[in-house]
């Protein structure tokens, strides 16, 4: 399945919709995410460093709104034997091409198996995990619903087991705030998208994504039950916390 370049704002629309991982969605999606996420890339290939860290032998590892499968592509690289790769995501249009690409990985070095679930991560039936990865999916979860979705993650997690958490992140300090939103408009024009783009895409999220602050994430999945909190990643104002059961 062929990756198409992401122009889906790139007309007047009236209204804008609200925005959705839909069809037009996952066929744009890894064009749109490396253009609008600084970071990303190096986020993902670190990601799977630190998740090789903690990784343990016949455990689950969880990619909670997988997408694409970027981060899943670097869990099952992972040399932890009888470990398996659980790939969530409630679009059906991103785990069609997920499976996809899954299915054109080279098999010349021996990867983890990976199961692909299509499911909403607030109804998961968990199973005991090693590391679970919610890669900017938490901003699109109902605010009131952080929580307790924490609070099961951790509960699901083995004694030594990891979170890593990436988010938009938001910031209580208006000059920073207003500095790195700004700073981040700069890489979405210097990826080539126009006024129109940026301006069309922030107001189909407006409904559907609320980021949170970093402190508010520290103190929540301390609240959650974690006993370490460390924000390891920072790229403008999108950020990467490792938290310990
Ligand atoms: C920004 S994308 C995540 C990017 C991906 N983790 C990566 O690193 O490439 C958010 C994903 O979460 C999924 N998602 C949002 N809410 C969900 C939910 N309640 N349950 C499962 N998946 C969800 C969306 O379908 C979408 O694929
Ligand atoms: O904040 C923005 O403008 C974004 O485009 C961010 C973001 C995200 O963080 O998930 C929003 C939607 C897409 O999934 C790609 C990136």
């Amino acid at each position: 399945m062929t990756d198409q370049p992401d122009r889906l704002f790139a007309k007047p629309l009236n209204p804008v919709p609200d925005f959705a991982f839909n069809q037009d969605v996952a066929r744009v999606f890894n064009d749109m995410i490396r253009r609008s996420v600084p970071g990303y890339l190096l986020l993902v290939e670190q990601i799977g460093l630190l998740a090789a860290r903690f990784a343990k032998p016949n455990s689950l590892l969880y990619d909670l709104g997988c997408s694409l499968g970027a981060v899943t592509f670097e869990l099952r690289k992972i040399k932890a034997s009888g470990a398996r790769v659980i790939a969530v995501d409630n679009s059906a249009a991103m785990l069609e091409r997920c499976r996809a690409n899954l299915a054109f990985t080279a098999k010349d070095h021996p990867l983890l198996p990976v199961e692909l679930v299509q499911a909403d991560i607030l109804q998961l039936k968990w199973q005991p995990a090693s590391v679970v990865v919610i890669n900017f999916t938490l901003q699109f979860i109902p605010p009131d619903q952080r929580l307790s979705l924490l609070q099961r993650i951790r509960q699901n997690l083995m004694p030594g087991g990891v979170l890593i958490l990436s988010e938009k992140l938001r910031f209580t300090d208006e000059s920073t705030e207003q500095l790195l939103t700004e700073l981040h408009l700069d890489f979405k024009r210097k990826g080539g998208y126009s006024e129109l783009e940026i301006a069309q895409k922030r107001d189909a999220l407006e409904n559907v994504m609320q980021p949170d602050s970093l402190q508010t994430h520290q103190q929540r999945l301390l609240q959650a039950g974690f006993s370490q909190v460390h924000p390891w990643f920072q790229c403008l104002n999108f950020g990467s916390i490792l938290s310990v059961a």
